[in-house]
C-alpha cells in the first residue's frame, strides 16, 4: 500500500524475521524496495535497518494468545523489541514512529468488564494478566513515552500508536483455523459464544491505509498526533466473534449451528482448562495449541467494542475499504484457500 499510496516514497525497507517470496514482487516498480531479514531483539540489527529513514512504522510482534511461545519470549519481541526500535530511532536520527499496538492493551480486562462503543477517552480498567496484552500495553506506554525525546541532531522524536481492534482479512491465520476446524467438522462450526456478545473487527487494508496516512501526516501534525494513540476502525458491523467469521465461512460453505451456546459456560470453562493442561502434557511430544482456552474464552465472551472518529479529526482517516468490499476481499481469499484445501 505504501508503494501504491505514497508518492514521497524512495525507499522502502522491509525488516521481518521471516522473509517471504511475496517479497520480490514488490521490486518491480521504480521505489527501491530493501528487504532486510533480522530479529527485532537483536538492537544492533535494527539500528542498522532504521540508519537513514524518515519514518518508522513498526509492527513487528508475537500475536500469541495460544500459548505457542513462552511469556518471555513474548516479551523479548514485543516489548524489547520494540525499545530497540526506539532507541535506534534515538541514535540514528529517525524523527517519526508509528507502532502497532492494539486494542488489547485497553481490554477486555481481567474482569471481564464489557466495552461498549468506547473510543480513546473511554474511562477503563486496563488489567491484563496474560503476558500478550501485557507486552503490548508496556510496550505502547514506551512508544509515547519516547514522544519528544531528542533524536541525533537535536531534534525531537515524534511517535504515535495504532490499536487496531481484531483484524480480519486476507492472510488471516486465525480465521484460517476456523475454516479447517469446520472442514474437519463436516463443514460444521458449534456456537459457543453468545450472539449478543460483541467483538469489534477492523478490515486488514483499512489498518494499512490508517499507518500510511499517519506515517505520511505525523511530520506536518506533530503537535496534535505527537505521543496520541487511535483506535483502527471502520465500517464492519458489530457481531458476536462467530458471527462475524461467519460473513466469510459462510460463503464458503460452512455453517454455525446453533442459535445460542451449545454447550453451557461451566462446561467451556472445563474444557479450556483441559485444553491448557493437555497442551502441557503434550509438549514434549508436540505442540498442541487450540483455538479454545480460558484466554480466548475470555476475550471471545467479553464485549469489546469502539465507535470514534478520533482519526479523522485528527488526521482526516477514511476507510478506503467499505464493508461490502472488504467482506468480498476476505470471501476471496477464503475460496482461494478453499481451491488449495480441496
Ligand atoms: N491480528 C490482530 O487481530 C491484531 C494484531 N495487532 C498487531 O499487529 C501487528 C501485526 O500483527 P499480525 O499481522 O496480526 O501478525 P503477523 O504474525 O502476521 O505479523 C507479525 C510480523 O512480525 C514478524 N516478527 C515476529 N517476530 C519478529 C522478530 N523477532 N523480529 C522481526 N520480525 C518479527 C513476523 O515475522 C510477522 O511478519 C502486531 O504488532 C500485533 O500485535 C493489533 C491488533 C489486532
Ligand atoms: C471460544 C472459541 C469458540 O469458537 C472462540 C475463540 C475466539 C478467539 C480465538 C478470539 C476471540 C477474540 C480474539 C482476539 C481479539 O480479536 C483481540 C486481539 C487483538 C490482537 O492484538 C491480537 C489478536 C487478538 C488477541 C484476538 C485473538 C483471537 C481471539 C482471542
Amino acid at each position: 500500500m505504501l508503494l501504491q499510496q505514497e508518492p514521497q516514497l524512495r525507499e522502502l525497507r522491509i525488516f521481518d524475521l521471516h522473509l517471504g517470496p511475496w517479497l520480490e514482487e514488490l521490486k518491480t516498480g521504480p521505489v527501491q524496495v530493501t528487504a532486510i531479514q533480522g530479529d527485532v531483539t537483536q538492537a544492533h540489527e535494527v539500528a542498522a535497518a532504521v540508519a537513514g529513514a524518515h519514518v518508522v512504522i513498526h509492527t513487528a510482534g508475537l500475536v500469541d494468545v495460544f500459548g505457542k511461545t513462552s511469556p518471555e519470549t513474548i516479551h523479548e519481541v514485543n516489548v524489547q523489541g520494540t525499545r530497540n526500535v526506539i532507541e535506534a530511532c534515538v541514535q540514528t536520527g529517525t524523527r517519526f514512529l508509528v507502532y502497532t499496538s492494539s486494542m488489547e492493551v485497553v481490554g477486555p480486562n481481567i474482569k471481564g468488564q464489557p466495552f461498549y462503543r468506547g473510543n480513546e477517552n473511554t474511562p477503563y480498567e486496563a488489567v491484563h494478566r496474560h503476558p500478550y496484552p501485557c507486552s503490548k500495553a508496556l510496550a505502547e506506554q514506551l512508544v509515547l513515552e519516547a514522544n519528544g525525546r531528542k533524536v541525533l541532531g537535536g531534534l525531537p522524536l515524534v511517535t504515535c500508536a495504532l490499536r487496531p481492534t481484531g483484524i480480519y482479512g486476507e492472510g488471516h491465520q486465525i480465521m484460517r483455523d476456523f475454516y479447517h476446524q469446520g472442514l474437519r467438522l463436516g463443514g460444521r462450526l458449534f456456537r459457543a459464544i453468545p450472539a449478543s456478545v460483541e467483538h469489534g473487527r477492523v478490515y486488514v487494508g483499512n489498518v494499512a491505509w490508517m499507518h500510511v496516512l499517519v506515517a505520511r501526516e505525523l511530520e506536518h501534525r506533530a503537535a496534535l498526533m505527537g505521543g496520541q494513540v487511535y483506535f483502527c476502525y471502520d465500517n464492519s458491523p458489530y457481531k458476536s466473534y462467530e458471527d462475524f467469521n461467519m460473513e466469510f465461512l459462510g460463503p464458503c460453505g460452512l455453517r454455525l449451528v446453533g442459535t445460542r451456546p451449545l454447550l453451557p459456560y461451566w462446561l467451556l470453562v472445563f474444557l479450556a482448562a483441559l485444553n491448557v493442561l493437555l497442551q502441557w502434557l503434550l509438549r514434549p511430544l508436540l505442540l498442541y495449541a487450540p483455538l479454545l482456552n480460558p484466554y480466548t474464552l475470555a476475550m471471545a465472551n467479553t464485549t469489546f467494542t469502539v465507535s470514534t472518529d478520533k482519526a479523522r479529526r485528527h488526521f482526516g482517516y477514511e476507510p478506503p475499504f467499505s464493508w461490502e468490499e472488504s467482506r468480498t476481499r476476505t470471501i476471496r481469499w477464503v475460496q482461494a484457500m478453499e481451491g488449495s484445501a480441496q
